[in-house]
This record gives structure tokens, sequence and C-alpha cells, in this order.
């Protein structure tokens, strides 16, 4: 099957103007041949009463959490972590990674993200996981050094960019990575001057937690007497294709560095919310000409890995923190999770027109919840759920048709991911 006409729907052009089209998607090329009247392809999928818009992009998230959705709740990120993530995650093993990621997976495509941004461990079962999913992702063994000994800390640190190195470009393309310390204080200054040149001439991007809590950004400010970014920035750690997630905690000099040096900020409002981190300056960052992106987090701070439940969290508390109603508008959140998503990650998808990347989803619009139509886009910011989507391609290749996936066995990957979550209690104690 290499052609697939997307028939009978309305489409979402690049200037948020919608109209009756067709699409045709070639699964050779992996990108929209045409958009209107077109040909006949090798294969039809229904969009009668659906909207055909570009694929959302997760951009941060720690796919293999979604073993420990709801195994500990309703405490700030630091104890969070230190009581409860981190002493589990300590016994995971490659097959519960694998088994997560499946299971993210197929949430993801279930719900329309096409790509996501990935930073874990046992990122080889990940990569293994990504090609055969068929979904696209920047992938990057997360690095945690603090705690460590010189020893296991160097390994880590080898281990980040080893997998930075070996993986990228790999399965046609779709599996891209990068070098992830995962913040600015648990890798310390030393290992992150003498590693992030390794990772500029390996010429893989950054992706890092920053600025998450007060309880980060202040003892880096009494510690060093300069913000965080600063730091980073006197690090090379910002350059044009990183990047950060959350960003919630910023100054309006921090803003003009990231805009300066072209790193993105991957929002993450719900896991920002849940762990009462703080409101992003959103509207601020657009403003400041920052590129922003939209992330779930993990499913065990979110609680799921529904793109459009981020868009309209984003919406929002974009209009709260902003005091201002017309805030992070409807029409932004919609570019935050398509054009932006794929700005931060590197790849290029995000628009429906010929000759772009054909990573497509197929909304339908005849749920109670999304009538009457009076605005399409309004309904995909502040309507719509991932449970509205019918269809999802991926470089034209049908990962989702009709709601029932063509690549994963949702029982299955349900079935294994259930069992390892329960192993993984049980061995973390
Ligand atoms: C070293 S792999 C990634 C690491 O990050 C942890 N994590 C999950 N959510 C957050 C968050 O909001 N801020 C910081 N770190 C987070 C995850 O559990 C892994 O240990
Ligand atoms: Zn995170």
């Amino acid at each position: 099957m290499t052609t697939v006409v997307i028939r009978g729907g309305r489409v979402l052009r690049p200037d948020m103007t919608v109209d009756r089209a067709d699409v045709l998607v070639d699964g050779e090329t992996g990108t929209i041949r045409a958009v209107g009247d077109v040909p006949a392809g090798d294969e039809v999928l229904d969009a009668t009463e659906g909207l055909v818009m570009p694929g959302l992009v997760n951009a941060h998230t720690h796919a293999a959490m979604t073993l420990l959705r709801g195994y500990a709740d309703d405490k700030p990120l630091d104890r969070w972590l230190r009581e409860d993530i981190w002493p589990t995650e300590a016994a995971l093993e490659p097959a519960d990674v694998r088994a997560g990621t499946d299971l993210a997976m197929a949430e993801m495509i279930r719900s329309g993200t096409t790509a996501f941004g990935d930073m874990y461990f046992y990122m080889n079962e990940v990569a293994e996981a990504v090609e055969a999913a068929g979904l696209k992702a920047r992938i990057a063994h997360g690095i945690v050094t603090v705690g460590k000994d010189a020893s296991a800390a160097q390994d880590d640190l080898e281990e980040g960019l080893y997998i930075a190195k070996s993986h990228d470009g790999t399965a046609d393309g779709r599996v891209r990575t990068a070098f992830a310390p995962h913040s600015l204080t648990t890798v310390s200054e030393e290992q992150l001057a003498a590693f992030v040149p390794k990772a500029r001439a390996a010429g893989v991007p950054l992706h890092f937690h920053a600025n998450e809590t007060r309880d980060e950004v202040d003892p880096i400010v009494a510690e060093r007497d300069e913000r965080p970014l600063a730091y980073a920035d006197s690090l090379d750690m910002l350059s044009q294709g990183d990047f950060l997630a959350h960003g919630v905690h910023l100054d309006e000099t921090e803003m003009g560095l990231l805009a300066d040096r072209g790193t993105s900020v991957v929002h993450c409002p719900a896991s920002n919310m849940k762990l009462a981190s703080g409101m992003a300056p959103v509207q601020r960052l657009l403003d400041a000409g920052v590129g922003v992106a939209l992330g779930t987090d993990g499913a065990a701070s979110n609680n799921d890995l529904d793109v459009f439940d981020e868009m309209r969290d984003a919406a929002m508390i974009g209009k709260l923190a902003a005091g201002d109603p017309a805030a992070v508008a409807a029409e932004t959140v919609v570019r935050m999770a398509t054009e932006g998503g794929n700005r931060a990650l590197g790849f290029d998808g995000g628009r429906i027109e010929e000759g772009a990347a054909a990573d497509v989803v197929v909304v339908d619009f005849d749920a109670p919840r999304m009538t009457p139509v009076h605005d399409y886009v309004s309904h995909l910011a502040y309507a719509a759920t991932g449970s509205d989507v019918r269809h999802t391609l991926v470089d034209g290749r049908v990962l989702l048709r009709d709601r029932k996936l063509t690549t994963l066995d949702l029982d299955a990957v349900r079935e294994r991911a259930a069992s390892r979550a329960a192993d993984l209690v049980d061995r973390a104690g």
C-alpha cells in the first residue's frame, strides 16, 4: 500500500483556515502529495464529518512511566521523585521499559500524536519499540549523576552519548536522538563541561529539564549568583535545536536568551499543575520570540498522554498566568502542538500541504461535545479530546485506522504493561 486518499473531510490549512478538501499521501516518500481534488490512491480513509489536521507532537515525555501511572500522586516534584519515583525506577528492567513504551505509544497513536520527545532509561528498547510502532521520536538516555560514585556517573554520561550517537537517523529517519542531562541540578558543572562539547561534536541537540520549580531555581541563584539559564548558556547548553522542558520560573533575560539562541521550551501544563510547580509565562515567551511546544511529561505526573488535553490546559492556564483571556488563544495552542512541537524536535511535520511530511490525523466532529461547529480551531483547543481521533498516519503509513491500531496489539500491550508494572512495584518493595 503506497498511497492513501483521505476522502470526504475538511482540512486545517497552515494559515488555520478550514475548507473541504481531500488529501493524498504517499507512503513511499512519506509526504503529502496533493490537497484538494486528488487522484485515486491505493487505499481510501473516510474523513466524512472529520477534520484532517497535522499530527500532534508530545515534545517532552518519559514514555515508559505509563507503568507508574497512579502509583504516586499529590506530592511536590522533589519529594515525589525522591520518595516514590526514583526508588521504583531503580528496579526497572529493559522489558519494563519496552512494555511501558508500547503502552504509551498505543495511547499516543490513539489520541493523534505522531511524534514524541522521550528521555528515559534503556533507550535501545525504546528505539526498537518506536521503529516497530511506526511513530517518530527524538529519544535520549536521561543522565542523573547526583548521588552516584565517579565511575557510575561516568558510565551514565557515556551511555547518554552512546545512545545519542548510535540511534540517530535509524528507522528510516523516524528515530532521532538527543543528549539529555536530566537537569542543571542533577548533573554537575564539571560533568556538563566535559560532555556538552562531545554532544555538540556528535551533532545532536540537548534536551533537559530547566526552571521547573522554585526549589530548583533558588539554590542555583544562591550558589552561583546567576540565573539557571545564564549558567546553562555559559556551558553552551542553549543552542538552535536544543529544547528544555517546563521553563516555569523564567525572568525576562532568560526569555531573551532562549529567543536569541533558538532554544525551544516544551510547556507541560498538566504536570506543572499537578505537581504545583507553577504557571509558565507562555504568552510572554511567545511575545519574546521563543519557540514553544507542548509535552505531557510522564504519565505519572499528568496522568495521561493526550496532547488535546495539553492544548486545553495550556490555553486555560496561559490566560490565568497572563491575567488576560486573550492570551494563549486557541490558534496559538494548536500551533504549539503541531508546528511548535515539530520545530522543537527537528521533524518536518506540522502542515497539511503538498510536500510536507505525511504526519496526519483525522479528528471526528460528530460527538455531542463538538456540536455545533462555529469554529473548528476553537473545538480543537477547547472541546476535543484524544478519543475523537479516527485515523493517525505517520510518513503516510496508517497507524490508526477507524480507531483501531495497526502496528500494536492493544490487548496484548495492556496485559504486558499491567503485569510488568505489578512486578516492578513488587521488586522495588
Ligand atoms: C533520567 S530519565 C528522566 C527522569 O526524569 C524523571 N521525571 C519525571 N517527571 C519529571 C519532572 O517533572 N521533572 C523532573 N524529572 C522528572 C523521571 O522519573 C526520570 O527519573
Ligand atoms: Zn520530565
